[in-house]
C-alpha cells in the first residue's frame, strides 16, 4: 500500500515538563491541562468550544512549533517578523509529520489580519484577485481575498475562526474553497464558531472543554444544535431571552 502524503501534519504530543506551572496561562486552561496529543484528520480538523477554552492558545503552539509568526501569514512573514514571542506551550509539543512536505503553509487569523496585511502591503506582494492594497478593501473582502489568492494547493493551512469576518455568503464560498484546495491535496486545522464551516463533511470535530479535548459528530455540537433551534423558534425563543427573571 502507498504512503499517504496526508495529512502533513499527523500528530501533536505534549510532554510537560516538571517546570510546568499549573496555575499561570495556558497551563491553567482546561483543555491544555488535559492535551496528551492530537490526531489531525487528512483533510479538516476543527478546534470547537465556548470562548476561552483554549482553541487559540492550542492552534498558536501548533502554528509557533511549524515556524510560522504569532501574526500569521506565510513563512514569509514568519522570517521577517523578528519580535517573535515563543509562546510557552510550544517548547511542550512534539509534531509527527508526513515524509511529504505541503508545498504552501498558512496560517491565517482574523484577529492580527491587519498586521499580516501591511506586511503585504509593503512587500507589495498583491497577488490577490484585487491586485490592490489589503487595506483598501473591506475586513472581509481582503480575508476572502487572500483565500483566493494566495493559498495555493497541495497545502498546510490554520486558519483562527475565519468566519469572523465573512457574511454568511462568504462562509458558504470559503467552504467551497476549502473543499477544493482539499481536493488538490490540502489539509486544514481550523478553529471556528461557524455552524456552516463545520458542516464540511467528513471532518474531525473537536470540542474544548473543562472535561478536555473530545471528538464531536457535527449535529451533536452546540453551533448546530442552537443555531437550529433558534432559527427555527426565534419569535418564542426572542420571548423566552427577554421575559423578566
Ligand atoms: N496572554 C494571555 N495571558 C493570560 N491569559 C490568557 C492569555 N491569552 C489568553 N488567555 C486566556 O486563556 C484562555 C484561553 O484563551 P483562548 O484565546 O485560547 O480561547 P479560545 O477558545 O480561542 O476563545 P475564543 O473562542 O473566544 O477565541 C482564556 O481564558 C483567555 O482569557
Amino acid at each position: 500500500m502507498a504512503l499517504a502524503a496526508k495529512p502533513y501534519l499527523q500528530r501533536i504530543t505534549a510532554l510537560f515538563g516538571a517546570e510546568v506551572d499549573w496555575d499561570s496561562h495556558p497551563y491553567n486552561v482546561p483543555a491544555v491541562q488535559a492535551l496528551e496529543s492530537i490526531d489531525f484528520h487528512a483533510d479538516v480538523t476543527f478546534f470547537i468550544g465556548e470562548n476561552g477554552a483554549g482553541k487559540s492558545t492550542v492552534l498558536e503552539a501548533i502554528a509557533l512549533a511549524l515556524g510560522f509568526s504569532l501574526d500569521g501569514g506565510n513563512f514569509n512573514v514568519s522570517r521577517l517578523n523578528s519580535a517573535q514571542e515563543q509562546a510557552p506551550l510550544v517548547r511542550a509539543l512534539r509534531l509527527q509529520k508526513s515524509f511529504k512536505f505541503p508545498q504552501d503553509r498558512y496560517f491565517l487569523r482574523a484577529e492580527t489580519f491587519h498586521h499580516v496585511a501591511s506586511f503585504l502591503d509593503a512587500a507589495n506582494d498583491r497577488t490577490s484577485s484585487s491586485k490592490a492594497s489589503l487595506h483598501t478593501r473591506s475586513h472581509g473582502e481582503a480575508f476572502m481575498d487572500v483565500m483566493l489568492g494566495r493559498l495555493t494547493g497541495k497545502g498546510l493551512y490554520l486558519l483562527d475562526e475565519p468566519e469572523a469576518a465573512l457574511s454568511p455568503n462568504r462562509q458558504l464560498a470559503a467552504l467551497r474553497l476549502i473543499h477544493q484546495l482539499v481536493q488538490d491535496q490540502s489539509q486544514f486545522i481550523i478553529a471556528t464558531h461557524s455552524p456552516i464551516l463545520l458542516a464540511y463533511p467528513n471532518a474531525k470535530i473537536l470540542l474544548f472543554d473543562d472535561t478536555g479535548i473530545t471528538e464531536v459528530a457535527y449535529e451533536d455540537t452546540e453551533h448546530y444544535a442552537i443555531t437550529r433551534d433558534f432559527l427555527n423558534h426565534y419569535p418564542r425563543r426572542l420571548a423566552q431571552l427577554f421575559a423578566p427573571e
